[in-house]
């Protein structure tokens, strides 16, 4: 279901280090290419679960997560900011650093 530009402000304030970009989110964490990997494979696990995926963006030393519902037309949904907080989780578990 599509949020209200309140509700929107709302979910953000719940995910801090996540950044609205229009109709996305975005965070970033400091990571080495094969943590990535690892974290990833961790991140897929849980999308599967919640049938919620992001965006992913591995690069050598940094690791870049988008996410938009696709089904909503690339809007932000709820299950967008849920599945940012189980990212947070398992970042936090592998030792990413907060960009
Ligand atoms: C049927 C299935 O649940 C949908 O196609 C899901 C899969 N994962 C998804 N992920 C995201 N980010 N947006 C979607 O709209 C979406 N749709």
């Amino acid at each position: 279901m599509l949020l209200t530009e309140p509700e929107i402000a709302e979910h953000l304030s719940q995910v801090p280090g996540w950044v609205r970009e229009n109709d996305r989110i975005t965070r970033s964490y400091g990571i080495r290419y094969h943590g990535g990997v690892a974290m990833i494979v961790h991140v897929a696990d849980v999308e599967r679960l919640v049938s919620h995926h992001a965006d992913i963006d591995l690069r050598w030393d940094h690791l870049r997560f988008s996410i938009t519902t696709h089904d909503a037309g690339h809007r932000l949904t709820a299950a967008d900011f849920e599945l940012a907080a189980r990212i947070d989780g398992i970042a936090r578990a592998h030792g990413a650093s907060p960009l």
